[in-house]
Parts: C-alpha cells; structure tokens; sequence
C-alpha cells in the first residue's frame, strides 16, 4: 500500500499570455515530477493583458507584477511563477523568492524577414523593440538602423516581420523557444555584443514569506548557479537606479565558486557605452553586482541614464 504522507494540491498564480502559460506550466511539470506536488493553474488578469495601451501609460510591467503578488497575499494562490527579468529589484512585503530554477538561454534573438543576419541587414533596415536597452546597443552597432517601438506579445511582434511591415525584430530567444518558436531566430547575439537584460531567461518562483513549507517544497527546484547569476545581474541594476526600461544589459557567467559579471549602460542614441567586468566568488553574487554598477557609475554612468533613472 502506497502512503502519501502530504496529500496536497498547490495553486499556481500567473499571468495569462500565452508565454506566462507556458512558463509557468513548465515549472508546475517539474514540480510534479519532482516532489510529486500536483499543481492548479490560476490565471490572473491584469490591466495591461486588457486593454493593450502602451506600457508606459499605466504604470510599466508592474502592474502585471503587482497583480499577481496580490493573488499570492490575499491566499487566493499559494505561488506564482514570474520571469525573473519583470520583477522590480527592490524585495516585497511579505514575498520571497523560493527558487530561480535553471535558466535558459539569456540571449536577445534576432528574427528578420529575409534571413538575413545582422551583419547583412541593409543599410537603414527597420527594426522593432519596444526596448530602450536593445534601442540603445543595436544602435551602438548599427547606427544606421531605424529602430521601431513595437510592443505586444511575441506573435504580434513576429506578425510585424511575416507582414513586411519591418526588416526584423530583437526579442527575448528564452521567449521563442519556450514558445517552440526557437527556428525562428536568424541570430542568437553574443552576451558581449548585445547585454541581455539582467535575470533575462530566468524565472522566479516566489511564495509568502511566512509559509514555511510551500518555501521548502519549491526550494527544491531552485539553481543555485542561476540564483548566483540573476542576483549579480539585479543588483547591479539596482545599484543604477535602472528597472526593466533602463538601458542597462547585464550578464554574468557562473562556473564553478566563481562569478564573472559583465554590464553595459549605453546612451539612448548609441553614441556612447560603458562596460565593465568584474570577477568574484558566487557566494558573494550582490557585492560584485554592486562593485561593477560602482565603477560604471564612477566612469559617468549616471550621465547616461539621465532621463531615464
Ligand atoms: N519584456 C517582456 C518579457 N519578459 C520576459 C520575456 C521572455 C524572456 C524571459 O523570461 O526572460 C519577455 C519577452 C521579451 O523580452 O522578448
């Protein structure tokens, strides 16, 4: 006879695109398959998901965010699945991050219409991002390029490309592939030539702080390498007073106790970039996040980041 000692169903808050979905299903999967925790899916839907207005006119991602905790502080669910990279830096009332499972690929991606790589873009090519910290290294690159604001979800943004109203798109790769849209990028960018957005490709798992047990139970899903990475890479945004519209690119490479951490702050137009690196142990993820945002603020940073922080 088979004794299940917790015979418990968790509730899952997450927002309701098709990205979320997946997301978050893919966690609960994992889940499942290794605590043996069965999991139901509460989609919460936020202003933004409704009535499709520009980000900035309503408050930024935070909203998405802020729903979502909500759901988790009022019981309604017992955790929610976030992408790492939405999530505002400072820490919230109440909710801890239970675990930053493995991460996938942390690259931007580049989808164009042609094939064509970025290199053979053509000259003046139309790109879309809705993104100042794309706008602003794409151009560092390429200042030829005419940088399109798109915003959307991921197959309204690949639509722009198949309808021929843009050259291409730079999005999140973890967002195509998570959707099996992988093929579809020509280009995977390396990290040093276009910084991802910091925690870009990780998820977070948080729960009420005060619930022991659930904590425990997600825990197990937790990477500690990735939680090292996403850490440095978050701190360092937050010690540039950047959230996830500051053009700010962060990434840092884990192996084995050692943290190297790289981060951009590049002007709006492209016309300047500042880069630093800085190695150290990854237990000590938040002080070298610190240390490497120290010394971009000290090489004029801050200049840079004038209209935005
Ligand atoms: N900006 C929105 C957003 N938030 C998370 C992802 C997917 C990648 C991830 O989870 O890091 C995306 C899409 C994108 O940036 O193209």
């Amino acid at each position: 006879m088979t004794v299940r000692t917790t015979v418990r169903v968790l509730r899952m808050g997450t927002r309701k695109s098709a990205l979320a979905m997946i997301q978050s299903t893919g966690f609960a999967e994992s889940l499942a398959y290794r605590t043996g925790t069965d999991v139901e899916t509460v989609g919460v839907v936020t202003e933004g998901d409704v009535n499709g207005a520009p980000i900035t006119s309503f408050g930024g991602l935070g909203v998405f965010v802020q729903a979502v905790r909500g759901a988790l502080l009022s019981g309604r669910v017992d955790f929610a699945v976030h992408s790492c990279k939405d999530l505002p830096t400072a820490p919230a009332e109440g909710i801890l991050t239970a675990a930053i499972p493995a991460r996938e690929d942390p690259r931007d991606a580049l989808v164009t219409a042609t094939g064509a790589t970025f290199d053979a873009l053509p000259a003046g090519a139309a790109i879309g991002t809705g993104s100042p910290r794309r706008t602003s290294q794409l151009l560092a690159l390429r200042p030829d390029l005419k940088i399109v604001p798109i915003r959307g979800n991921v197959d309204t943004r690949l639509h722009k490309v198949d309808s021929g109203e843009l050259d291409g798109v730079v999005l999140a790769a973890a967002g195509l592939d998570r959707l099996g849209l992988g093929d579809r990028a020509v280009e995977r960018f390396a990290p040093e030539r276009l910084l991802p957005s910091p925690a870009q490709g990780a998820l977070a798992v948080e729960c009420r702080s005060a619930d022991g047990p659930v904590a425990a139970l997600l825990a197990r899903l937790d990477d500690a390498g990735t939680r090292a990475a996403a850490t440095a890479e978050r701190a360092a945004l937050a010690r540039l007073e950047g959230g996830c519209s500051a053009p700010v690119g962060a990434h840092a490479v884990v192996r084995d106790d050692s943290l190297e951490l790289t981060v951009a702050v590049t002007a709006l137009d492209g016309s300047r970039r500042l880069v630093r690196s800085h190695r150290g142990p990854a237990v000590q993820a938040v002080e070298t996040g610190r240390t490497v945002a120290d010394e971009l603020l000290a090489d004029g940073a801050a200049e840079l980041l004038g209209g935005v922080r």
